[in-house]
């Protein structure tokens, strides 16, 4: 494998994908197509159609642990279709969400055990984790009020609904991850403007992917 898996990790509004988006128009024409920019669940056919099962806020009845597994599912088939060639093929490969997500968000979140959803998880990756994680670190109700505000009603989703308390077991989860993993994860504090959360995250890429940005590269 010789590409370079970065993942955007954060709870909801935090503003990861309005960074991706940004950090993609600035770095796909230096890059072209040695960039792959991705999320989960989805990546491909499959895994979206998994993720249109799991956000669906008709699916009130879906058990947690069911969840849990359609999330480790969803995540098995954009490793094994999407981002493992990419790597194989020399590639940036940006992720929005991997891993960390489920840990916070069902293990944490739903409260069915950190340990037991990492463990899950070591299954679905084989115990592959991003070189560099970027965990965009807001309130959970700054998130939230965010999401009030910009999202349109149709797009919000089964999780968006959560009330505050969910959300604060989230962040909770994902600042414990942080700190005990604090070389893979690097946080941002994500209630500063765009422009200051895109620069910083663009040199933390920077400093991990260097390759791709030396001169001739
Ligand atoms: N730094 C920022 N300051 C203020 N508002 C922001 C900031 N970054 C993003 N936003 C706004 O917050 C809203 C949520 O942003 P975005 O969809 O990028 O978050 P997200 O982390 O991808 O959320 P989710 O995980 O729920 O999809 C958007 O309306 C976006 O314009
Ligand atoms: C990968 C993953 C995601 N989630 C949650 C987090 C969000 O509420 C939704 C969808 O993500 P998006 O950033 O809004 O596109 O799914 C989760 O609970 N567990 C996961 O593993």
């Amino acid at each position: 494998m010789s590409g370079t898996f970065i993942s955007f990790e954060g709870p909801d509004g935090a503003g990861k994908t309005s960074a991706l988006r940004a950090i993609t128009a600035t770095l796909q024409p230096m890059l072209g197509d040695r960039l792959t920019v991705t999320r989960e669940p989805g990546g491909n056919a499959i895994s979206e159609s998994i993720r249109a099962i799991i956000l669906d806020r008709a699916n009130t009845a879906m058990d947690y642990r069911t969840e849990a597994l359609l999330y480790a599912a969803a995540r098995r088939q954009h490793l094994a279709e999407t981002i493992l060639p990419a790597l194989a093929a020399g590639q940036l490969v940006l992720c929005d969400r991997y891993v960390d997500s489920s840990v916070a968000y069902q293990g944490a979140g739903r409260q069915i055990g950190e340990r037991a959803v990492a463990q899950m998880n070591q299954f679905a990756t084989d115990g592959l984790l991003p070189a560099l994680t970027i965990y965009f670190d807001v309130p959970a109700e700054v998130g939230l009020q965010r999401i009030q505000a910009h999202r349109d009603p149709q797009q919000v989703d089964r999780l968006d609904v959560e009330k505050t308390a969910f959300h604060d077991r989230v962040r909770a989860a994902y600042l414990r991850l942080q700190a005990a993993n604090p070389q893979r994860i690097k946080l941002i504090d994500a209630t500063q403007t765009p422009d200051q959360v895109v620069a910083a995250a663009l040199t933390l890429i920077k400093q991990t992917a260097s390759g791709y940005f030396t001169a001739g590269a």
